[in-house]
């Protein structure tokens, strides 16, 4: 949506050439990370980003900034990899959030970490928090995530509710075979505790390549063993989020389903991501990226990033493509582009 600016016109809204109006920017802050998900990437880690590759807080926050003033973004998702390893966050969400056209900020992070960061990320401007777990079982967790830091997710999701970073969102990628059959658990726990819930279908994004469609839990599965243990009522779906979402008769917890495979969303995408390096990326699949880092070391200016991200988004596709044969994974994993 166009705001006024108290010294300069309206941005004018970033549309690509579907019509979509892209409002929501994802900033990667960090590719590395203290757990290895096999369903994201190999047990040995991959190849990390050299520090001076990454972009520094100012160069993060001129470019929110720009997206903020001139190109009608709203809202602002940092992720990563793992975005609180990110030294000194909070601070940088406090610049974030002091723009002079601030956006909501919010975090997708594994928890670790976040019990002693909560109310330091809420008090520096934090809106909300969405936490990756994928089992409440012990040994299962350190089988998934090939780390044993259960209790450490654990506590900061008591962190987060605590402070307020509401609603606190539970993300959770079911594989076949593995923890699928914790769907309606991982459900009652949302219930229990005052979380939501959300099921993610897992997408060819893992850096191994071994993602299979058959280990894919679809959205249909999901709410097949969700229905085994709860009504739901259909909550519809938030604007261009991309999750469904139901409410849980006789609960005030609402559960969703995220079904990129299977009930695509791209029609209605209004999304744009910024790697850690500086890369702008017109979707998740995008097999290009603009290179916004060798503008801003190259002393551009604010009209020029401009210029360079409606180019960007110009050029972006109708959707991905994961069941046609054309098909081409992206040169980067889900934990390099920002999941
Ligand atoms: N295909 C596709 N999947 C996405 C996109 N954005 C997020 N997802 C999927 O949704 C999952 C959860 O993303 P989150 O980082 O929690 O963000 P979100 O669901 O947009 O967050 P909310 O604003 O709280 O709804 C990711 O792991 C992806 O699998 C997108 O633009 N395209
Ligand atoms: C890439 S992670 C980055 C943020 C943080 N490390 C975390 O795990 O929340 C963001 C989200 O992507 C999801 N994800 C990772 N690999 C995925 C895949 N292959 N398909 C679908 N979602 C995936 C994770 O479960 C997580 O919810
Ligand atoms: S999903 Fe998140 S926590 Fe898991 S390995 Fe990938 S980046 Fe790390
Ligand atoms: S796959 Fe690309 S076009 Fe589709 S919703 Fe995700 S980012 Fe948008």
């Amino acid at each position: 949506m166009s705001r006024p600016l108290p010294d300069g016109p309206a941005p004018s809204p970033l549309t690509d050439r579907f019509g979509r109006v892209h409002t929501d920017l994802r900033v990667s802050l960090t590719d590395r990370c203290n757990l290895r998900c096999t369903y994201c990437m190999p047990a040995e880690g991959l190849d990390w980003l050299p520090r001076p590759e990454l972009l520094t807080d100012d160069e993060v926050v001129r470019l929110v900034d720009v997206a903020t003033r001139r190109l009608g973004i709203t809202e602002v998702r940092l992720t990563g990899g793992e975005p609180l390893l990110r030294r000194g966050l909070p601070g940088l969400v406090a610049r974030l959030h002091a723009l002079p056209d601030p956006p909501e900020l919010s975090l997708t992070t594994n928890g670790i970490g976040l019990a002693r960061s909560a109310a330091a990320l809420r008090d520096a401007g934090l809106s909300r928090v969405n936490v990756s777990l994928d089992t409440l079982r012990p040994e299962r967790f350190t089988a998934i995530t090939r780390r044993d830091r259960l209790p450490d997710v654990l506590a900061g999701l008591r962190a987060a509710r605590t402070a307020g970073l509401a609603p606190v969102k539970i993300n959770t990628v079911p594989v076949r075979g593995v923890n699928d059959d914790e769907i309606g658990e991982l459900a009652a726990f949302a219930v229990e505790h005052g979380y939501r819930a959300r099921f993610i279908e897992s997408m060819p994004l893992d850096a191994q390549g071994a993602w299979d469609r058959d280990r894919m839990v679809t959205a249909e599965e999901i709410l097949g063993r969700l229905g085994e243990r709860f009504d739901l009522i259909p909550a519809g779906r938030r604007d261009n989020a991309p999750a469904e979402e139901w409410r849980i008769a006789g609960t005030d917890t609402v559960v969703g389903v995220i079904a990129s495979v299977t009930r695509p969303f791209c029609g209605g995408c209004d999304r744009v991501r910024l790697t850690a390096d500086g890369h702008l990326r017109n979707c998740l699949f995008a097999t290009e990226e603009s290179d916004l880092r060798a503008l801003l070391r190259g002393g551009a200016e604010d009209t020029e990033i401009e210029a360079a991200w409606r180019n960007c988004i110009a050029g972006k596709g109708p959707g991905h493509a994961i069941d046609s044969p054309e098909f081409r994974r992206p040169d980067r994993p889900m934990s390099a582009i920002g999941g």
